[in-house]
């Protein structure tokens, strides 16, 4: 069916400076315990000794095969799609977290939307000012809304779900549920949930794949035959990679083993953040991969960071602390980048380089990632597919929740240590202006750390710039890597690595008051109480864990402004 796809597998080199022998002495290792084979018949001792994460680990290990499974069910997708464009949808939305809607993320950016595909948009935010423009940019009554949550227990999907479906019963009545898509695992509650209210469709995913190893089930799929992606071609490809990396038998070479023990070596020898560097075309594909890539490797204090968006620069920024992969169009110069890359490989930074043919390739790259991500973990002996960390955010949040349902509000946690031009720090450095308190907390920075922004605010092109300022700024003065990611995305993602990897960040929490803040039906809270409560309940978390804070509360300053003013300062500070 597939045989066509085998042969060809996107381009990856591989310069290791001088860690080639390290990396070949481990692949050696592997090869001579007959890793591959133990890989694909779920040889849960590859990577962890203790009998029932053993048992875990097997049985979350069904995306091995699932674009095989996939495959015979395009049709399938396919006509479901039609049917939908023949009932006059005239938009998509996508809503849920982490593996349920990155996937989505990444295609509506790497392809253009097909003539005959539908306009896609993904809310994974509990932002109301994105809630309320995603629901301004839609024609509502025409639009299909995908609730994607794999266990079905989720409170943001939730949260959507029952937001737009009390907004299309005001509209369409009874017939709500004409609106409404459900993917998630069979047996979960919200099977019940989105059976009683009438949804149009509910396609039952499979428990076994984990939501970060979803690209290629209908968790990805359904999402992108909506937009008009060639569904066949993408899982042929991943299929293509399926066969290089062993799946039916013995392979000469494992670009999957080989990218996996690289990573994972790298990072033993401490060079575990992963900077990854793509055309803009591609940016959001860091975004899928940080989720998989930290949320399975960064636990038990170990971990391999993959950085989206730190900016490029000259190799005497960087420390000694990184690997740099650079992922592009074979046919696309992309020169600045590329001249870049080989500026940081002659300074003898390890670099990987992958070349896809075009964006379907997506689908072979999805399993690749996969495969090394799994084979890193085993590396390090860790398990890949739990994320024990991500949990501590979520219970705090619900403690803080259930004062606001029995209150009326979020309780008052701490004083500021400092207010000034309408911000407020909250840190446990002191400082006599905002001048010093930023001095002083970035003067924890040591070799190896990394600043970690995470913004509870609305993602706008003017934040997105000034965050990429502040990184800019924080690189070049203080010579540690930058991440950054906007709450609660990344709560589901990179969150499990900030708690339960290495003590190395440092973390600068941006949060708002919400100048427009919008109800949530049925509940005695608004989306903004909600964003805060997961802001709040992660710092607590990561205060547990004994990281390094700052919050700035930007108040009512507007978001652009707060961040303009904190830009500021932070100049002055690190002059
Ligand atoms: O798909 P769901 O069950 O709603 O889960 C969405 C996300 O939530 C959790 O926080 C996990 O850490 C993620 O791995 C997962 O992708």
């Amino acid at each position: 069916m597939a045989s066509e796809a085998t042969t060809s597998i996107p381009d990856m080199t591989m310069q290791l400076v001088s860690y080639q022998s390290a990396v070949d002495a481990k692949l050696q290792e592997f090869n001579a315990k007959n890793f591959t084979a133990g890989f694909w018949q779920k040889q849960a001792d590859l990577w962890v000794q203790d009998a029932t994460a053993q048992q875990s680990l097997r049985s979350f290990m069904g995306w091995l095969r699932v674009a095989e499974t996939m495959l015979p069910r395009v049709p399938e997708i396919e006509e479901f799609a039609r049917e939908v464009k023949a009932a006059g949808f005239q938009h998509v939305v996508v809503m849920g977290m982490g593996g349920s809607t990155m996937t989505p993320i990444v295609f509506k950016q790497a392809f253009e939307k097909a003539a005959d595909g539908l306009p896609l948009s993904v809310l994974d935010t509990t932002n109301p000012a994105t809630v309320r423009e995603v629901e301004a940019s839609v024609p509502l009554a025409e639009t299909l809304f995908v609730v994607a949550s794999k266990s079905g227990t989720t409170a943001e999907p939730l949260a959507f779900g029952d937001y737009f479906y009390a907004r299309l019963k005001e509209l369409k009545g009874d017939k709500a549920g004409e609106n409404f898509v459900a993917i998630t695992d069979p047996g979960s509650k919200f099977v019940t949930q989105a059976t009683a209210e009438g949804y149009r469709r509910i396609f039952l995913n499979f428990a076994e794949v984990g939501g970060r190893f979803s690209a290629l089930s209908y968790f990805g799929l359904v999402p992108a035959a909506l937009y008009g992606i060639d569904i066949k071609t993408l899982l042929e490809r991943a299929i293509g990679m399926m066969r290089a990396t062993g799946s039916e038998g013995e392979v000469a070479q494992n670009p999957g083993l080989e990218l996996g023990v690289a990573l994972g070596v790298l990072a033993q020898q401490g060079r575990d953040k992963l900077t990854l560097v793509v055309p803009a075309g591609l940016s959001d594909f860091g975004l899928w991969l940080e989720q998989l890539v930290a949320e399975s490797t960064g636990k038990e204090g170990k971990g391999i960071l993959p950085l989206a968006g730190d900016p490029l620069n000259s190799p005497q920024v960087y420390g000694q602390d990184r690997v740099f992969v650079y992922v592009g169009y074979e046919s696309q110069p992309d020169a600045d980048n590329r001249a870049k890359v080989a500026a940081l490989q002659a300074a003898g930074h390890p670099v990987v380089t992958i070349l896809l043919r075009d964006a379907l390739d997506l689908g072979q790259e999805f399993f690749r990632w996969e495969v090394a991500t799994a084979v890193a973990s085993a590396v390090l002996e860790i398990n890949p597919f739990d994320q024990p960390n991500v949990q501590a955010a979520k219970t705090a949040t619900d403690q803080l929740m259930k004062v606001v349902v029995e209150k009326g509000a979020l309780p008052q946690t701490s004083s500021p240590v400092l207010q000034e031009n309408g911000l407020d720090y909250y840190t446990s450095v002191s400082g006599a202006d905002a001048t010093e308190v930023l001095r002083n907390f970035f003067g924890q920075a040591k070799a190896g750390d990394f600043l970690c922004i995470q913004a509870y605010l609305q993602e706008t092109p003017a934040v997105n710039q000034e965050l990429d300022e502040l990184r800019a700024l924080v690189q070049q003065q203080k010579h540690i890597a930058t991440a950054s990611g906007y709450g609660p995305r990344f709560l589901h993602s990179t969150g499990q690595y900030h708690k339960g990897g290495p003590d190395t960040g440092l973390f600068l929490q941006l949060t708002t008051d919400h100048a427009q803040d919008l109800p949530l039906p049925g509940r005695p809270y608004t989306f903004g109480t909600f964003q805060n409560a997961q802001a709040a309940g992660d710092l607590q978390a990561l205060h547990d864990y004994n990281r390094r804070t700052l919050r700035v509360h930007l108040g009512t300053a507007g978001e652009e402004a707060g961040v303009a003013t904190l830009l500021e300062a932070l100049r002055k500070a690190l002059a």
